[in-house]
This record gives structure tokens, C-alpha cells and sequence, in this order.
């Protein structure tokens, strides 16, 4: 046999062509027939098999079990998703923060939330939120620099994508963790002019001992297609804390919105939940019910 098996990450999918990070080096690749015949479409990050070649090229042969998918962008084993919000403009509305950290959460990606524009505005209150529920909170700034060193340790062997509104923050901290990464700031690709950035892809690079989704992604972070309608049940684990009071409620298959006796409620009004997360949850919980009934009520 002249053919090899041998695993790695696929970095950058284009024209066909998949680009495969083995222990040794990057091998171009092909996918192989079946995978048209299958449901299965290979994505950045996926871990895979490919036959290597006598001539060095490869052709893809197996994708290893996934984590996690997502569709903007394309990206397969999400470790964590760093959320950027600010309280300077743009501010970050909290229920789109929750929303976006739910989906995190539902996929078994964990959430990092970085408060930039430090400098500007110190959003004391909103980092004590984030920090009461559990999710690791990080105040940053791309102009000063502060948080840096301690994000650039959270990226440090794993895979993540950065999301946030536009104008938060995202290719400033990104350059700020490492210049290399060449990321034009807002105002770099307005002298460019956008129409640059029409033929993306999405690339994983290699950034402060981590990889990186080069496109941040996830704006318009609504129920991706194609994907099952949010299980109550689901939604209520996606608030992690939430999660010790589930299973107390008095009644089974409480929707913890104004039931009698919940656990969640009353966690609520001991101040052991935020007020705001908890209201975020009610809106996601009507949002999915509009989406597809949980039948009884
Ligand atoms: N004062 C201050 N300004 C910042 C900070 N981070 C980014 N900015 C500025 O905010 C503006 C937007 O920053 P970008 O890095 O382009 O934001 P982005 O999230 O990548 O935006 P899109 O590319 O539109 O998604 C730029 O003018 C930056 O210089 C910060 O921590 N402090
Ligand atoms: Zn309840």
C-alpha cells in the first residue's frame, strides 16, 4: 500500500480544496465522492483522516466525531466563543449577550465575555452580571492594552471564534493579541472599501498558542437553519445559573416564567439571579415557542 492514514484540523476549506494541519504539515486535499453522498459536508476545524499520498497531496477520508457546528461562520469544534461587547458605543444590548451566550451554551461552547472600550467607559455593572452567572468576564481594551495578556491565556490551546456587534471591538483586539493576525480596523477596511472582503472563507489561524476564526461571524446570531427549535429544557440548562435550582420547582416541566413555586423564580427574588438574565430567558423561551409549540402551556 502506498497510501498513508493520517489525522489532523482542517485550517481552510476553498474551491474544493481542504487544507489539513497533520502533526507534520499542512496537506491539500480533496474530499472523496462519498462524502456528496453523504449528509455530511467537511468544515474548518473538523477533525479528520485523509490518505496521504506518494506526491504529498492527500484526500480526505474520514471526519472524526464533532463538538459542535456552526453555519456563520462555517466552523466545526468550537471550544469557547469570545463574546466582545462594550459599554461605550456601540453599547451591547444584554439580551443580545444572552442570546448569543445561550447558543454558545446549547452547543457545548464555552462563552468568554470581554467588555472593551474599557478606557472609555468602565461597565462595572454588566461584567457583575456576567460574573454572578458564572461565565468567565473579562474587562478589555484594545488602545490601553488591559486584559490582553490574560485573554491571550484563555486562547491558549483551543479553538475559538470571535463574535460582537460591529464597531465593538473585534480586529482591534485581535491585532492587539498579535499584530501578525492583519486584521483591518474599522478604519483601515473603510479606505479599502468593503467590497475587499467579498470572497470570504473561513481560516483558522494559529494566534496566542490557540486557533482562530479569521471571520468574526455570528452578527446576526438568530436560530440557525435547519437546526431542531430550542427544547425548553435546553434553554433553561443554556443559563448555567440557572442549573442548581432545575428539578426543584414544584411542578414538573415548570417553564420557570411566573409558576407557582419554582425554584428559579424564587433564586430570583433571593438576588442569587439576575434580574436581567432572567428576563433575557423569558424572551428566548416566548421567542422559541412562537418558533414551534412545546405543547402543553
Ligand atoms: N477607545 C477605544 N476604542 C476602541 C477600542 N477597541 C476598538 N476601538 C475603536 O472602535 C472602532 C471599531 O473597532 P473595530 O476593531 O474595527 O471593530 P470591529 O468589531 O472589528 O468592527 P467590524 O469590523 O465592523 O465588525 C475603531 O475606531 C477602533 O479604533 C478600545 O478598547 N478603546
Ligand atoms: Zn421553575
Amino acid at each position: 500500500m502506498s497510501q498513508t492514514r493520517v489525522e489532523g484540523t482542517i485550517r481552510k476549506a476553498l474551491s474544493g480544496f481542504y487544507y489539513v494541519q497533520t502533526e507534520q504539515t499542512l496537506v491539500t486535499c480533496r474530499a472523496r465522492g462519498k462524502f456528496r453522498y453523504q449528509k455530511v459536508t467537511p468544515l474548518v476545524g473538523d477533525r479528520v483522516a485523509i490518505a496521504l499520498q506518494p506526491d504529498g497531496s492527500g484526500s480526505l477520508v474520514e471526519i472524526l466525531p464533532r463538538r459542535n457546528a456552526f453555519q456563520r461562520p462555517a466552523v466545526a469544534n468550537l471550544d469557547q466563543l469570545v463574546i466582545i461587547a462594550s459599554g461605550a458605543v456601540p453599547v451591547s444590548d444584554p439580551f443580545l449577550l444572552d442570546r448569543i451566550i445561550s447558543l454558545a451554551e446549547r452547543k457545548g461552547c464555552e462563552p468568554i465575555l470581554c467588555i472593551n472600550k474599557w478606557d472609555l467607559v468602565p461597565a462595572q455593572q454588566l461584567l457583575e452580571t456576567y460574573r454572578a452567572a458564572g461565565i468567565p468576564a473579562l474587562p478589555v481594551s484594545a488602545v490601553t492594552g488591559l486584559g490582553i495578556d490574560q485573554l491571550r491565556g484563555l486562547l491558549a490551546g483551543k479553538i475559538s471564534a470571535f463574535t460582537g456587534n460591529s464597531g465593538v471591538g473585534k480586529s482591534s483586539l485581535l491585532n492587539a493579541l498579535d499584530p501578525a493576525f492583519g486584521l483591518a480596523t474599522g478604519e483601515i477596511s473603510e479606505k479599502l472599501g468593503r467590497g475587499r472582503h467579498t470572497t470570504r472563507h473561513v481560516e483558522l489561524f494559529p494566534l496566542a498558542g490557540g486557533l482562530i476564526a479569521d471571520t468574526p461571524g455570528f452578527s446576526a446570531f438568530d436560530q440557525e437553519k435547519g437546526e431542531d427549535p430550542v427544547e425548553q429544557e435546553a434553554l433553561a440548562r443554556s443559563f448555567r445559573e440557572f442549573r442548581p435550582y432545575l428539578g426543584q420547582c414544584r411542578f414538573v416541566g415548570c417553564a420557570h416564567v411566573k409558576e407557582q413555586g419554582c425554584a428559579v423564580l424564587a433564586a430570583r427574588d433571593a438576588g442569587k439571579i439576575v434580574p436581567s438574565r432572567h428576563e433575557s430567558y423569558v424572551r428566548l423561551y416566548e421567542l422559541a415557542r412562537e418558533n414551534k409549540p412545546w405543547g402543553k402551556n
